[in-house]
C-alpha cells in the first residue's frame, strides 16, 4: 500500500484520458446495448472484485430487466502494474448452472482474467456466456477473449481511476488516469 502523499503524487502526475462525463454517458449506453441484448433472458450478473465494483454501481440501475446478482473475485496485479498467475479468491459457484451469465469487469487487458473467469463459468454449466468490459486496452498483442460489450477503448499504458488501481489507490476517481510515461 502506497501512502496518502504517494497516491497525491502519482495523480498529480498522470494524464486525465477520459472525464467523469464521458464514463457516465458510457456507462449509459453500454446499458441500452445490454438491455436490447440480454434484457429478455433473465441473466446472473457477475461482477469481478475489487475493480468492477465502481462500473457494476453505476451500470446495475440502469439495467431496467429482471436479473440476479452475484459478484466473483479473481487478482492477477494486486498491487503491481504488471499481471501475474491469477489468483482466485471468489470462484463462480454453482448458481451459474443453467443460466445465461453476463460477467462486468472494469478493464480487459492482456485478457488472462476474464478468459479464465469464461473457462470456469461455462465448466460449472452455465448455458451461455457474455461479458462487459467498461474499457478495452489495446494492447496491440492478440488476447485470448474479446468483450461482448465494450465501453471505451484505452492505450497501452497503465490507467487508474473508475474502480481501477495503482498500487492500492485512486479506485475512488470518477474519470480514468494515466500514469506518468517514464
Ligand atoms: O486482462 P488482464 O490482464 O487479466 O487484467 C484485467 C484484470 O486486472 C484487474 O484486476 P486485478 O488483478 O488488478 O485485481 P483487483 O481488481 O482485485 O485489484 C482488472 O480488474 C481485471 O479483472
Ligand atoms: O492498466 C491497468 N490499470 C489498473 N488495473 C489494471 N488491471 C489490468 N490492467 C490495469
Amino acid at each position: 500500500m502506497i501512502s496518502a502523499q504517494e497516491a497525491l503524487d502519482i495523480l498529480d502526475g498522470a494524464e486525465q484520458i477520459c472525464t467523469a462525463e464521458e464514463v457516465t454517458a458510457t456507462v449509459k449506453r453500454m446499458a441500452g446495448e445490454i438491455g436490447a441484448s440480454l434484457g429478455e433472458s433473465h441473466p446472473l450478473v457477475l461482477s469481478v472484485m475489487g475493480g468492477a465494483v465502481v462500473f457494476s454501481g453505476q451500470l446495475l440501475p440502469l439495467l431496467n430487466f429482471p436479473l440476479d446478482f452475484d459478484y466473483i473475485h479473481a487478482s492477477r496485479y494486486g498491487n503491481e502494474t504488471q499481471g501475474n498467475t491469477l489468483q482466485w479468491k471468489v470462484m463462480p459457484k454453482e448458481n451459474v448452472a443453467g443460466r445465461v451469465v453476463l460477467v462486468l469487469d472494469d478493464i480487459l487487458d492482456e485478457g488472462h482474467t476474464l478468459a479464465a473467469i469464461r473457462d470456469k463459468v461455462l465448466e460449472l454449466g452455465a448455458r451461455s456466456f457474455h461479458c462487459a468490459v467498461f474499457s478495452d486496452k489495446v494492447t496491440g498483442r492478440p488476447k485470448p477473449i474479446q468483450a461482448d460489450f465494450i465501453g471505451i477503448s484505452l492505450p497501452n499504458r497503465y490507467v487508474f481511476g473508475f474502480g481501477m488501481d495503482v498500487r492500492g489507490a485512486w479506485r475512488n476517481l470518477p474519470a480514468i488516469y494515466a500514469v506518468k510515461e517514464s
